[in-house]
């Protein structure tokens, strides 16, 4: 392989899984593995663009040879199910001795791994993987991103990659995007791995440090990206912020002992992030903070004239907003009214009102408030607490809140009680998080458009994976209407058709709002449904597990949009599979697709179909407004009006994408200077 894989183990040596003695050499023992970070100025991310499209290109040579090892796992295949119980295991211990003693993936061990894993595989879940999913899990193991198409089964084809990898001697991390894929994947994929010798570990959102130590210790550990950050942070916070691995050298025995007890994981080895391109891409500008209660915060007083003072600006003249950047910005003449109205207000009354900084902050943390984050999208009321929404996955974050005294300005705006103000003692992105593997590998069913990113940033080339069958998804034209009310009429109108036919429906929102919308229509057209949002969660695989029956009626957020596996029940095949109908475009195509691809899985029928309207929240990004574009529509016709239409829509969707991408980059391009600014003090997080 011209990019063998190096080895390295974690702390702990990742178990006894081959005869020991002379017959292979285990790794060698670094104290907490992690890569240095990559070079990111503007002219190495430029360079590193051209580079990622000649990769790009290349792919297809990559990929080519993934077919040939898969073929020639294929090929012993035959001879493999002949062997006895007791046969399989010895090739098993022969192959993981052969893997550790040469520290790097050969093409012919490999192959031999996973016709072995395969074969486990087909004993002991009745699946055995397809040549496929071999060809995706060589491009893991070779650290790609492996793109493969919705429903084709990414989850069993990590087996593959995760246990020849923790066959090798390297601690495992598969990453997924919420706790209930993280359970699920690791449920369903421990017998396989158990019948391999090796163990996993499944991280939770509610552990506590030794628990979460003993999960990272198993070879192959199922975790959230978040969990997985935060655990890394909380560790870098209990190494010392220090360059990790030399300290640890240089303490004597009984100082690292105490400091390694504190640790959960064991560094970083190998990931392989499932929905990479949510994880790498979408999350990617997410800040990691951990935080300790603060001693000071404003009260209920200052928070209240705050409010009031944000309420008496007007827009555009005191302040804009800007939704796609989801910011607020002061103009001049707003700034000097609101030393006025502070003035005028509070003579000399409180600190807060006196110092220019703090009073714009707070004022513009109002005005936020406010406009930018809404309830039932943004976040939603539970138990009279402020609960913030994820706004990629469509969950709860309870344990999430808002930085800067944001938090508590929506908390009294709702009316709840403050909850205390928290200083920062650790902070990071998910992008620098992921750069520090040495050997980092993703899934995803869409690259649509960042495959140079995650080049320039992670330096992962991405390689498309053929599917297993060809997809009979059929995708009908987007349908555009003038308004809201206009949709929802057209969309009760189609799903009632559908559901008088038996077929079950999907119904894809962007909001809890839009949700509770679509649940209300649907209620007063009589049709009987279930809503999958944020707000209960805790129902999910019950209604995941029912939302392919006869007739059913599922409306959900883009919590649905990924990973979930809905089967089609007995008969539906017949009647043309799952329905997708998407109510409103999302941030970027990719994650329409990921909607898509709820339907027509594993070669089955399935239909997705668009209804939309010019009332779509992406038209704020749009070129012109609702009401120009309402007219110009109705002057066009039906015909060359829809076509307009969805031009609009879509053009609004790539301003967002190319908005993000550019925010991504400077995001990017500020983390490198801060690195070397902080040089001289010490670590970033
Ligand atoms: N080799 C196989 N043999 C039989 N069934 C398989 C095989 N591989 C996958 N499947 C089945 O295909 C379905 C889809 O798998 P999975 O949910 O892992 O797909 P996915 O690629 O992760 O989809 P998504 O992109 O939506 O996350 C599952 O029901 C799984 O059991």
């Amino acid at each position: 392989m011209s990019d063998p894989l190096a080895l390295a183990s974690g702390l702990a040596p990742a178990g006894d899984l081959a005869p020991t003695g002379a017959a292979f050499r285990l790794p060698p023992v670094r104290a907490y593995s992690e890569r240095k970070p990559l070079k990111a100025s503007r002219l190495d991310q430029a360079a590193a663009k051209v580079v990622g499209r000649v990769r790009v290109g290349l792919a297809g040579w990559a990929a080519r040879r993934y077919a040939r090892i898969a073929r020639n796992a294929l090929a012993r295949s035959e001879e493999i199910a002949a062997l006895s119980e007791a046969a399989l295991h010895l090739r098993i211990q022969a192959i993981t001795a052969a893997l550790r003693a040469r520290k790097t993936f050969r093409d012919a061990d490999i192959a031999e791994a996973f016709a072995l894993i395969r074969e486990m595989s087909g004993r002991v879940k009745g699946q055995r993987h397809y040549g496929v999913q071999m060809m995706g899990a060589a491009a893991l193991l070779d650290g790609r991103i492996a793109q493969m198409a919705t429903g084709e089964g990414k989850t069993l084809t990590a087996t593959l990659a995760a246990g020849a990898a923790a066959l090798a001697g390297l601690s495992v991390h598969v990453v997924t995007v919420n706790d209930y894929l993280a359970e699920r994947d690791a449920e369903e994929m421990r017998p396989l791995y158990a019948a391999l010798g090796l163990t996993v570990g499944v991280i939770k959102e509610k552990q506590e440090q030794p628990e979460r130590a003993q999960a990272y210790a198993c070879h192959i550990t199922y975790c959230t990206n978040k969990d997985l950050a935060f655990d890394y942070l909380r560790d870098r916070i209990a190494l010392g912020q220090r360059a990790s691995d030399v300290r640890l050298k240089l303490e004597n025995m009984h100082a690292r002992a105490s400091r390694l007890a504190q640790l959960r994981l064991r560094g970083l080895h190998f990931a392989i992030v499932d929905e990479a391109d949510s994880v790498l891409i979408d999350e990617a500008r997410t800040p990691l903070i951990i935080s300790a209660p603060a001693g000071s915060q404003f009260g209920t007083e200052v928070l209240a004239r705050a409010m009031e003072i944000a309420g008496a600006l007007s827009s555009p003249e005191d302040y804009r907003i800007e939704a796609a950047e989801h910011r607020i910005v002061l103009t001049d003449p707003g700034r000097e009214r609101i030393a006025d109205l502070a003035e005028s207000e509070a003579p000399g009354q409180d600190s807060a009102w006196r110092g220019r900084v703090t009073r714009e902050g707070l004022v513009r943390q109002a005005l936020s408030a406010l406009h930018l984050f809404h309830r039932d999208e943004h976040y939603i009321l539970r138990d009279g607490k402020v609960v913030i929404v994820d706004a990629n996955t469509g969950r709860v974050m309870p344990d999430r809140s808002w930085s800067d005294g944001l938090h508590q300005m929506v908390e009294h705006k709702e009316g709840c009680d403050l909850s205390g103000a928290r200083s920062t003692l650790a902070r990071m992105t998910y992008q620098r998080f992921f750069r520090r593997y040495p050997r980092l590998s993703g899934m995803t069913g869409t690259t649509r458009g960042v495959a140079a990113e995650f080049w320039t940033v992670y330096r992962l080339p991405v390689v498309r994976i053929p599917t297993h069958r060809p997809v009979q998804r059929r995708h009908l034209p987007d349908e555009v209407l003038p308004d809201e009310a206009a949709k929802w009429r057209r969309v009760t109108a189609r799903i009632a058709e559908l559901h008088a036919r038996g077929c079950p429906v999907l119904v894809g929102t962007r909001s809890v709002g839009a949700s509770a919308r679509a649940s209300a229509y649907l209620t007063e057209a009589g049709l009987p449904h279930t809503v999958l949002s944020a707000a209960q969660d805790g129902q999910e695989a019950a209604i995941v597990g029912q939302a392919g029956q006869h007739g059913r009626i599922t409306v959900a957020t883009n919590m649905a949009g990924r990973g979930t596996d809905i089967k089609l029940g007995p008969g539906i095949a017949e009647r043309g599979g799952l329905h997708v109908i998407m109510v409103e475009r999302q941030d970027a195509r990719r994650i329409d697709d990921q909607l898509a691809g709820r339907s027509g899985r594993q070669g089955e029928p399935g239909c997705f179909q668009a209804i939309l309207s010019l009332d779509d929240p992406l038209m704020e990004s749009g070129l012109i407004g609702r009401g120009l574009a309402r007219r110009i529509m109705v002057l066009l016709g039906p015909k060359h009006g829809q076509a307009f239409g969805r031009r609009l829509l879509r053009h609004a969707q790539r301003r967002t994408e190319h908005l993000h991408g550019r925010m991504r980059a400077d995001l990017l391009h500020s983390d490198q200077m801060q690195d070397r600014i902080l040089a001289f003090a010490g670590h970033a997080e």
